[in-house]
C-alpha cells in the first residue's frame, strides 16, 4: 500500500502568510502542500505556480460540486495547472464524477503533464452521525454512507476518497488495493478538536491504513511548524 508523506493544509489568507510558512518546510521529506478555498480564492493560480517553482507537490482542494458540464469545464482548467491531487464531492453523483475525471485528464493532456489524482470527498470530517441523521435526514450510519460513497467513486473511475481514518475498516475490504484513502481530521492530541468531529492521531491513521494524512492547524498554528510537521511525519510513517 502506497504511503505518502503528510499533506500540510496551507489554510492562510494571503501569499505573504503562505510564503512565510513554506520557507519553513524546506525539510526532508518535503510535505505535499494543500491549497484550499481560502488561499486559492485570495491569490489564484499564480500562487500554485509559485509553490511549484519551490518543487512542492500540490493538492488543490476546491471540492467541486455542480452539474456535470460545469464540473468538467472547471476540472479542465484545474488539469492545466499540473497539480498532483484534486477534489470533487462524491455527493454530486456518478455522472458528475466521471465528467470531473474527463475534464481533469483533458486539461492535463492539453499541456502535456501527468493528470492529477482525483479524490472524492465522502462525508466531511467536521460532521458526525447525529448531523447526518438530524440535518441531512440520511438513513444510514456515517460508516455506511462513507462506504457507499467510496464504492460509487471507485466505480466512476475516481482514484480515491477523502474520509476519516475511522471509516477505513469498512472501506478497505470493499475497494481495490490501489484505491487511495486520504484522511484529514488528524489531531496528535485528541483533546483538541477545533471544528473536527471524526478525529484520529497520526499513528492511529497509519495503523488503520491511511495512504496519506492531511494536517492543518496542528502544524500551521504551532510555535514551530517545521518541528511539528517532522514529529507528525515520524508518527505516521514509522507507526
Ligand atoms: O472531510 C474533510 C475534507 C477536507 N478537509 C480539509 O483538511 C484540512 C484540515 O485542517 P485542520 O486544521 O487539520 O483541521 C482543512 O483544509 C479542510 O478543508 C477536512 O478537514 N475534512
Amino acid at each position: 500500500m502506497k504511503k505518502y508523506q503528510p499533506i500540510v493544509a496551507l489554510d492562510v489568507p494571503s501569499r505573504q502568510a503562505a510564503i512565510q510558512l513554506l520557507d519553513q518546510f524546506e525539510v526532508e521529506p518535503k510535505p505535499i502542500i494543500k491549497i484550499g478555498m481560502e488561499l486559492f480564492y485570495a491569490e489564484g493560480p499564480s500562487m500554485i505556480r509559485e509553490i511549484q517553482q519551490r518543487h512542492f507537490q500540490i493538492f488543490l482542494d476546491l471540492k467541486l460540486h455542480d452539474i456535470p458540464h460545469t464540473v468538467e469545464q472547471a476540472m479542465t482548467s484545474i488539469g492545466r495547472l499540473g497539480i498532483q491531487f484534486a477534489t470533487i464531492h462524491a455527493a454530486g453523483g456518478s455522472v458528475m464524477l466521471t465528467a470531473g475525471l474527463r475534464g481533469l485528464q483533458a486539461g492535463a493532456k492539453e499541456v502535456g503533464v501527468e493528470p492529477a489524482k482525483l479524490l472524492a470527498i465522502t462525508q466531511l470530517t467536521s460532521t458526525d452521525d447525529q448531523m447526518l441523521h438530524d440535518e441531512q435526514h440520511v438513513d444510514l450510519t456515517m460508516k455506511e454512507s462513507v462506504q457507499n460513497y467510496a464504492q460509487l467513486a471507485e466505480q466512476a473511475g475516481v482514484d480515491g476518497v477523502v474520509c476519516s481514518a475511522q471509516e477505513l475498516s469498512v472501506i478497505r475490504p470493499v475497494v481495490g488495493d490501489e484505491f487511495l484513502c486520504v484522511t484529514p481530521g488528524i489531531r496528535p492530541d485528541l483533546s483538541v478538536n477545533d471544528d473536527q468531529k471524526r478525529t484520529v492521531t497520526p499513528a492511529q491513521a497509519s495503523h488503520l491504513r491511511s495512504n496519506a494524512i492531511v494536517v492543518g492547524r496542528p502544524i500551521t498554528q504551532s510555535d514551530n511548524p517545521a518541528a511539528a510537521y517532522l514529529e507528525i511525519t515520524k508518527q505516521f510513517l514509522e507507526a
